[in-house]
């Protein structure tokens, strides 16, 4: 094999030493294909993208990193890991230390261009001139011949003698994947703990815990603190949401800021008090009743008493709750916005300010994945905290949808509270938008469902004339003592008697129509067995 001279625009091959200072780029890479034990040193095969197209070809490239040069893209490695057998040698639980510190959505080719960079990341072309063992797929170790497959640029140019060409469609070929299941990954499993560890960093008051087994949840998530909004999704600017006009004033309401008041701008869609009814008030009242009928939750409530959602204690050291009224009549929580006179410390700025309680993420020891928890003991109605995602339009939530499959976890929340409610505006449950925290969101994202739930969603707005886009604002439905895992119903149903829960049970169980369904694993007495029906 002649030695093939690299181009001037790659760098030399690194002398001995050097290596742990190459990464790949994400970009590169396809996808990690299988993993040995080479030297002592875990390894992770790698096949590189093919410009223009996924397909695997015959001179595919492929080459074995450790975990240091996969450092970029631990998220390939993680996916690699979970497709394992769970029966491996290996998969058994070590203690790893505690981390410091309605449908399927709830409702409401070889030829690979790139030269190397001066940053450290390594392209697949320098890979084939760097050839080094054994980062360069090499079988002459064992001595068995013809089996190298390193394809493309690699065999003809490399100047290693390990280096043949074999069809890069058939790998992981029977060798690999013998050894990688005597292979361990816990040099991987140990990277990818850290840097899920190094993301959770920028969460105010999240840790993360697991005590069943070896895994971090996915490294493909980004922790967002707002709304992401996708194409074709348009949310109106803060500055134009309507704000409280008179008679609101900062500090009003024994200095604990606005009262809900009768006339106030902001308020116009928010819920009637009865109590507070006057004989004057009647045939106004009379004719919110009949608007009612037609505009649901968007009957103009202006000049009628209106109920506070908060229960706030003057020194604020008891946490603010909802009130029993919204609590179980789920309306909607108009909270002040930007343009509200009442000033910051209005009572009717909670879910605004963002989460108190410290959350832990924790692995289920049930099959269910993650769940979440609070350190910290809840009281009745108190704010947790919100879910946020991507907002995308139901076009891209059935494509994402189509394209995940059926056994996949859904993390899709429907936007849908205002459907159908105002005659002026076609927003139906199929136009409605939708948040996606799959890749996208805070840690309510791992918030895992149960038939009795103790928490519940609900609407908070901050702009009455934006019936798309509201915060979707977890609260707890009971007192919860620290450390019970938190959860809601992914159904949003009323609760129902026991009698009727075992009777659909058992319909459930005979129609065949459920034999693909999701199964739930929440454990409660009324479980209804499946998480979307
Ligand atoms: C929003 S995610 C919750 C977080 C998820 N456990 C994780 O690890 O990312 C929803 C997914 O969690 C799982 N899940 C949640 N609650 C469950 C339950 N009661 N029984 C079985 N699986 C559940 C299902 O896979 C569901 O699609």
């Amino acid at each position: 094999m002649p030695p093939v001279s690299p181009p001037s625009s790659l760098r030399s091959p690194p002398t001995s030493g050097a290596r742990t200072t190459y990464r790949l780029r994400v970009s590169d890479v396809s996808k990690i294909v299988c993993h040995r034990l080479q030297n002592s040193t875990e390894e992770y095969l790698v096949r590189w993208k093919i410009a223009g197209g996924s397909t695997n070809t015959k001179s595919t490239i492929y080459s074995w990193h450790c975990i240091s040069e996969l450092s970029k893209c631990l998220h390939y490695v993680q996916e690699y890991i979970e497709k394992l057998p769970k029966s491996r040698p290996d998969a058994a639980f070590v203690a790893i230390p505690a981390a410091a510190s309605r449908k399927r959505k709830f409702s409401s080719d070889s030829q690979i261009t790139g030269s190397s960079s001066s940053s450290g990341n390594l392209t697949p072309r320098d890979w084939a001139h760097v050839s080094r063992e054994p980062s360069v797929i090499s079988r002459k170790d064992r001595g068995e011949k013809g089996t190298c497959p390193v394809s493309g640029v690699t065999a003809e140019q490399s100047n290693d003698p390990a280096v043949q060409e074999v069809d890069a469609r058939k790998l992981p070929d029977q060798f690999m994947l013998k050894d990688a299941a005597q292979a361990p990954v816990s040099a991987a499993e140990r990277a990818i703990q850290a840097t899920f560890q190094a993301k959770l960093r920028s969460v105010k008051n999240t840790e993360w815990e697991n005590h069943v087994d070896n895994t971090a949840p996915s490294l493909n998530f980004t922790f967002i603190s707002d709304f992401v909004l996708g194409e074709g999704v348009y949310r109106s600017d803060a500055d134009a949401h309507v704000g409280c006009e008179n008679p609101c004033r900062p500090n009003m309401g024994q200095n604990l800021g606005c009262e809900y008041p009768r006339d106030c701008a902001c308020l116009e869609y928010a819920a009637v008090d009865k109590d507070l009814l006057k004989e004057g008030d009647m045939a106004r009242y009379a004719q919110y009743l009949e608007d009612w009928d037609t505009d649901g939750f968007l009957a103009d409530s202006r000049g009628l008493p209106k109920r506070f959602p908060y229960r706030v204690s003057k020194d604020r050291i008891v946490p603010s709750t909802l009130m029993k009224f919204y609590l179980e009549q789920r309306y909607p929580i108009y909270e002040c916005n930007l343009n509200c006179d009442c000033g910051k410390v209005c009572k009717s700025r909670v879910v605004q300010k963002g989460r108190e309680v410290p959350l832990v993420i924790f692995k289920t020891s049930n099959g269910r994945g993650w769940g979440v928890y609070c350190k910290e003991q809840l009281v009745k109605g108190e704010f947790i905290d919100t879910y946020i995602g991507e907002v995308l339009t139901n076009e891209e939530t059935n494509r994402r949808e189509e394209l995940a499959g059926k056994d996949k976890a859904s993390y899709l929340y429907s936007l849908d509270k205002f459907c159908g409610d105002d005659p002026n505006n076609d927003l139906t449950k199929d136009n409605c938008y939708v948040v996606d925290g799959q890749h996208m969101g805070g840690p309510t994202r791992f918030i895992n469902h149960s038939c009795e739930p103790n928490c519940q969603q609900y609407t908070v707005s901050y702009n009455k004339h934006d019936l798309r886009i509201y915060d979707l604002a977890f609260f707890a439905v009971e007192d919860i003592p620290p450390r019970t895992e938190l959860t809601f119903d992914y159904m949003d149903q009323d609760e129902a008697e026991l009698e009727d829960v075992m009777r659909k049970r058992e319909a459930k169980a005979a129609d065949p129509a459920y034999r693909d369904k999701q199964r739930c694993n929440c454990g409660a007495r009324k479980c209804r067995w499946y998480l979307w029906e």
